[in-house]
């Protein structure tokens, strides 16, 4: 079994980059046939989407889509600080569109809520949610997500864009944490 160290703290291989392509493929799939002749506008939340949002976009071939990034934070080292920090917000008007929100993971759910709430005040006609990783087990607010790539269980990841304290986002498989 791979095994990688990060900090001071060990992981184990999780999740293939295959299997993350074929979630990502899946999503993509239905995206396609759901959004055909809407123009959406995709948000990428930053960092963590990067990986995801960039697989999931060039395979949207049958959508005439665009693209924008905001950035938001809520976690420090390996737990959610609670709080929704707002580091780079949306330039767009969203008003009357078709949003496609990606994340790379919805853990408590608090910033997934946020951000929701945020678009909802913009008066866009539609907000889909698509998220690669869904934690159940660690979800502390009431969510409504349509599309999730894979349920996972509530141990601390890495890899695929997801960091520990900004580290293992090039990683192209996911690793999880071995707790010692
Ligand atoms: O459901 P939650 O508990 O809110 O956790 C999910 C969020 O946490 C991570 O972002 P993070 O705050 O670590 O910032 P980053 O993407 O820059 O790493 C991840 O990318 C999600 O955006
Ligand atoms: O398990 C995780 N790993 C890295 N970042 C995260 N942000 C929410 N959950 C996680």
């Amino acid at each position: 079994m791979k095994k990688i160290k990060i900090h001071n703290k060990n992981f184990k291989l999780f999740i293939s980059h295959e299997k993350i392509l074929s979630a990502v493929e899946k999503i993509a799939d239905s995206l396609n046939e759901k959004l055909k002749g809407k123009q959406p506008l995709f948000i990428c939340i930053l960092n963590g989407s990067f990986m995801f949002a960039a697989d999931l976009f060039k395979r949207m071939e049958s959508v005439e889509a665009e693209i924008s990034f905001v950035k938001l934070a809520s976690y420090k080292g390996d737990k959610t600080t609670g709080e929704v920090k707002q580091l780079i917000g949306l330039s767009q008007n969203i008003e009357g569109r078709t949003v496609v929100v990606l994340e790379d993971i919805v853990d408590s759910g608090i910033t997934i809520e946020n951000i929701q709430e945020q678009l909802r005040q913009l008066n866009p006609r539609e907000v889909i949610i698509a998220t690669l990783l869904l934690k159940p087990d660690a979800l502390i607010k009431k969510v409504q997500l349509d599309y999730v790539g894979m349920e996972i269980p509530n141990d601390f990841i890495v890899g695929y864009g997801l960091d520990y304290d900004g580290q293992g986002r090039n990683l192209a498989d996911i690793f999880s944490i071995i707790n010692e």
